[in-house]
């Protein structure tokens, strides 16, 4: 493993900490890079034993981060107890689809008070169960908090200026991430909404697909302003319906990630409602992409949930006619530009009761 040759870069009062990353994908292996490049000791889990005998060997983890050189103290191991048992704060970089397994699996490596963040952008598909809910219930002497931004792996790790967001209700847990995570190229802003928070994180995925598509189909910038604008209205429609804090739609979390994630071929969820818009087949374009892109699972839970719950979703549900059912692209397109004309800001004149 390459020394950290380079000066320590953090805002903090330089205290080193043992943290531990799950999680041996794009997202695990940027944090992992921030962490360690901010002098920490970093415990970083993955399942592969090849990938983490080549982290250990190259500093490299050449599946998710080709050429991506990682410096510092990183113990790649697959031994998650040990990363666990070593750590003063946990992040959980795992799918969404695997992410309580693996919890479950491990529940009493994790210690009373012990800080557990979650890094994931999904939604539990039984109960439509959030990564924080399912840190909650399976570990629930530990302090949680949630992190989510305008974060795409490949720019952090690139040392692209960056910001995200910690959501905790305690404050000490929100200082603490601000405290390991912040340097010269990533600045962490707090909140308290953490179910707004990490709503946005995961409804946006669903718009991301959509932009993607557009993209493909070369509709035009006014298109594009349209659909991240009404994406917003939508998805802050089903969260405060929920729960959340609509202001927090205004910040990074919210608008901030929205935008990222619909501009940007970057994106795994974009690239997928690209190649779709394009032609191919859903399950091709995932297979290709061999990455995760959650917006496909968020969208049938979201369709299901905004169903039961009687929230207007008009992108939802025509995203979903596209990917799943028999619609074509253009019977869709038609569909949403002839509905009854509704209210811009819905928080300042009511949208139209017809719908
Ligand atoms: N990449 C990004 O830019 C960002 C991602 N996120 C979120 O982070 C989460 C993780 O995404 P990301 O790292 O990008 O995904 P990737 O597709 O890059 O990697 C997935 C990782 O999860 C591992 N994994 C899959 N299933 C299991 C399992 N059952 N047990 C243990 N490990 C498993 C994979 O291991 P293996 O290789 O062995 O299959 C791999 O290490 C997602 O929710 C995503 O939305 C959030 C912000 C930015
Ligand atoms: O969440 C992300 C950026 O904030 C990453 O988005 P994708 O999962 O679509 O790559």
């Amino acid at each position: 493993m390459p020394e950290n040759t380079s000066s320590r870069h953090t805002g903090n009062n330089g205290s080193v900490h043992d943290v531990a990353v799950l999680g041996g994908g794009s997202f695990g292996t940027a944090m992992t890079k921030v962490l360690a490049e901010n002098g920490h000791r970093v415990h970083f889990w993955m399942r592969d034993p090849a990938q983490a005998e080549e982290v250990r060997k190259t500093g490299i983890n050449s599946r998710y981060m080709p050429g991506i050189e990682m410096s510092g103290d990183i113990q790649p191991t697959t031994d998650l107890a040990e990363a666990v048992g070593k750590a003063e704060i946990v992040f959980v970089a795992i799918p969404s689809k695997a992410f309580r397994a693996v919890i479950r699996e491990h529940n009493s490596d994790f210690r009373a008070g012990q800080i557990v963040v979650s890094l994931t952008k999904g939604i539990e598909e039984h109960g439509f169960k959030l990564m924080s809910e399912i840190l909650q219930e399976e570990i629930p002497r530990c302090r949680i908090g949630v992190l989510s931004g305008p974060n795409l792996a490949a720019e952090i790790a690139n040392r692209d200026l960056t910001a995200t967001v910690i959501a905790a209700k305690d404050p000490e847990v929100r200082r603490a991430v601000q405290d390991l995570l912040g340097c010269e190229y990533f600045r962490v802003y707090a909140n308290v909404d953490v179910y707004g928070v990490e709503l946005g994180g995961a409804l946006k995925n669903i718009y991301a697909i959509v932009a993607g598509l557009a993209s493909a189909l070369d509709m035009g910038e006014n298109a594009k302003a349209m659909l991240i604008t009404r994406g917003l209205a939508e998805m802050s429609r089903f969260a405060v319906s929920l729960g959340a804090n609509p202001m927090t739609f205004m910040g990074l979390a919210g608008v901030g990630d929205l935008v990222v994630t619909c501009t940007s071929s970057k994106s795994r969820n974009y690239r997928v409602g690209y190649a779709v818009g394009k032609g191919q087949q859903l399950d091709d374009a995932v297979r290709e992409l061999g990455q995760v892109a959650e917006g496909i699972y968020t969208l049938k839970l979201v369709k299901e949930k905004s169903e039961a719950i009687g929230i207007y979703m008009p992108l939802v549900r025509g995203l979903y006619e596209i990917l799943y059912g028999t619609a074509s692209i253009k019977a869709v397109i038609n569909s949403l530009m002839m509905a009854v004309q509704n209210s811009d800001v819905e928080f300042i004149l009511p949208r139209t009761i017809s719908q």
